[in-house]
């Protein structure tokens, strides 16, 4: 790997970290197939003696029957024969030890994207608040994918060019090593060209990689805001500034090609030339005025041979470094995404306590003294105190911002909480297993999020639960008849988010999901803020239907949503400012909850 003379040891640190970094991951991904490395090292050693066997032959060839006219036909035939299966033999052997190669790279690649994929669905949701969608997507597929690309530059090219190069000089200095130290002085002038060649093309290589990824944004972007592109007749604009973008590529990659076809090539070839020369200068030298000894013409044979095997690795190991370092690059972000953790909630519970072996008689949910924030010092929810009876009805209301998502986030435990603690039947939160917690607790989230399924699939969500039991949740959420109605009933695909159904549609099925587990708890965050009131008028009905049964905690937006709730919570900046039933809260003359509600009543 290149490394910068003007890098500061904290940069030289972080690239070697960085290496490390790389490196074992690889050694990790590649661990299963360990044993297919050992044997292709040893095969491509064979497979590069063959090759350098083949000159030789070919010198004994020349040394010993041509030059001397001693026409043996008979060893001339095996001489042949033996350089051409030499050849055949290590092509052969090559080609299988590379395909062995790269089955290992596309396996452990295949191995890697699975584990990133994992890792990332178990991660905290605390992770997902800083993280870019674009860039974890490019970490699952692209950097696993550059990934491959160090197999494939280490394994192949590095290692085969490597086994060549070496093999070749061997044979050299067992031919003539003063030959051999010739050739080996020329050699860092290959180094020098390939160097000077990325250096030219660098720039222009870095742009035109910029310059496609804005080609997949501008696309990517155009596809997902095609509404409002069409409605803004932006498409001739969008096509121009796309045509702009990729002309720019396709002078960029212009500009490198023409780097390689006016430098790299001819100087390489130039440099072939000056030491095939410099080979035959020698052996001129060394006759002095003499004629050549016929020995030193099968020298000079396959000397002339091996100089080509010398340049062509060198120059493959060279050209790899650049793409190295991008592959190493990427490697080593896969590596810091699966170094990522804090998932806490996926670990193991301290006591694995189930939420129902519960003290009889203990609240549903009992949150005592809560703190949160999420960044610190700037507390989001201050000293929070609340217990929620079992089968209760309870709503939460605020204004934007006063804390009303987070405290729900924190009843999911999508974050631990910073002060305080939250019990589910009297266990502590942390101390029940997650998966019994998630089956024991529903949500409908404001935004649905539907999945591009069948309607059956939406509610089931990979849980592989009964029909009838999907059937009896779309019942429950009043979203069977709907469903029915549609062309293949459960098994309707309903399009991307969707799209096939109304927003209200939506929420009922985002209901059903939820009810379809069974749950003891259900969480409601603004279910109703995107319906019309005829639908909402059908989700209060589901609720009533399950009041009593299912706690139900609510946040809603549109307080008619949960004007029957047992109990209210009013929160105000991260504090709970009142709590009562609707008409205890109408009650106080100025109170929060009286202004919210009269306000809505003013605007209906
Ligand atoms: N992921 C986050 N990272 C940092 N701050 C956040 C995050 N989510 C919310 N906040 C902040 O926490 C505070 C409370 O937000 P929260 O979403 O809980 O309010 P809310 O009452 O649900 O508001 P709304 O009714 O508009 O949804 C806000 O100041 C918000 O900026």
């Amino acid at each position: 790997m290149r490394s910068d003379p003007q890098q500061t040891p904290e940069e030289k640190r972080a690239q070697k970290a960085q290496m490390r970094r790389a490196f074992g991951l690889l050694r990790r991904a590649a661990k299963p197939d360990r044993h297919h490395l050992g044997w292709a090292v040893l095969w491509l050693i064979v497979a590069a003696a063959l090759e350098v066997i083949g000159p030789l032959l070919g010198k004994r060839l020349i040394d010993e029957h041509l030059l001397p006219r001693a026409l043996d036909w008979n060893a001339i035939g095996m001489l042949l024969g033996g350089v051409l299966l030499a050849g055949a033999a290590s092509t052969w052997l090559r080609y299988l030890q590379l395909s062995r190669l790269a089955g290992l790279a596309m396996r452990s690649v295949q191995r890697l994207r699975e584990q990133v994929y994992g890792h990332v669905l178990r991660l905290p949701m605390a992770f997902f608040d800083r993280a870019i969608t674009g860039q974890l997507v490019s970490r699952v597929t692209n950097d696993t994918e550059a990934v491959k690309g160090l197999y494939i530059q280490v394994l192949f090219v590095i290692l085969d060019s490597t086994i060549v190069l070496v093999g070749t000089i061997a044979a050299m200095a067992w031919l003539d090593w003063r030959l051999m130290l010739i050739v080996v002085a020329l050699m860092p002038f290959v180094l020098l060209i390939v160097w000077l060649y990325q250096r030219l093309s660098a720039p222009a290589v870095t742009r035109a990689r910029q310059l496609r990824s804005d080609i997949n944004a501008q696309m990517a972007e155009s596809i997902g805001g095609m509404t409002v592109l069409q409605a803004n007749n932006a498409q001739a604009r969008f096509a121009e500034r796309f045509a702009a973008t990729n002309q720019e590529h396709y002078t960029q990659r212009v500009a490198e090609i023409r780097a390689n076809a006016w430098l790299l090539r001819p100087a390489l070839d130039m440099l072939n030339v000056v030491l095939l020369a410099a080979v035959i200068y020698f052996f001129g030298m060394r006759g002095g005025s003499n004629a050549m000894s016929t020995a030193e013409v099968g020298v000079l044979y396959a000397f002339i041979n091996y100089i080509a095997r010398v340049i062509e690795p060198l120059i493959q190991i060279t050209m790899q470094f650049s793409q190295l370092q991008q592959s190493v690059v990427a490697s080593a972000r896969v590596a810091g995404l699966l170094d990522e953790t804090g998932a806490l909630e996926h670990g193991k519970p301290r006591h694995s306590a189930a939420a129902n072996e519960a003290p009889a008689g203990s609240p549903a949910i009992s949150i005592r003294h809560l703190d949160f924030a999420y960044i610190d010092d700037q507390r989001v929810l201050h000293d929070l105190s609340l217990d929620i009876a079992q089968g209760a009805f309870v709503g939460i209301v605020g204004h934007t911002g006063s804390g009303k998502s987070t405290l729900l986030s924190l009843l999911l435990r999508y974050y631990p909480a910073r002060h305080g603690s939250i019990l589910m039947n009297g266990v502590p939160l942390d101390d029940i297993d997650i998966e019994q917690f998630r089956n024991e607790v529903g949500l409908v989230p404001q935004d649905p999020f539907l999945l591009a399924a069948s309607a059956y699939e939406n509610i089931d969500m990979a849980r592989g639960l009964p029909r009838e039991r999907i059937e009896a949740a779309a019942r429950a959420a009043h979203a069977h008849d709907f469903i029915m109605a549609l062309e293949d009933g459960y098994d309707t695909l309903l399009g991307e988010g969707g799209s096939r159904l109304a927003s209200g549609q939506k929420q009922l099925i985002a209901i059903a999901r939820a009810l379809a587990g069974s749950p003891r708890i259900l969480l409601l965050d603004e279910a109703t803020s995107r319906i019309d009131s005829q639908t909402e008028q059908i989700v209060q009905e589901a609720m009533s239907e399950l009041r009593g049964r299912v706690t139900i905690v609510a946040i809603a937006h549109r307080l008619s949503t949960i004007r029957d709730a047992d109990r209210i919570v009013v929160l105000n900046h991260g504090r709970i400012e009142e709590t009562g039933s609707h008409d205890a809260l109408m009650q106080i003359e100025g109170g929060l909850y009286q202004r919210l509600y009269l306000l809505q009543q003013l605007a209906a």
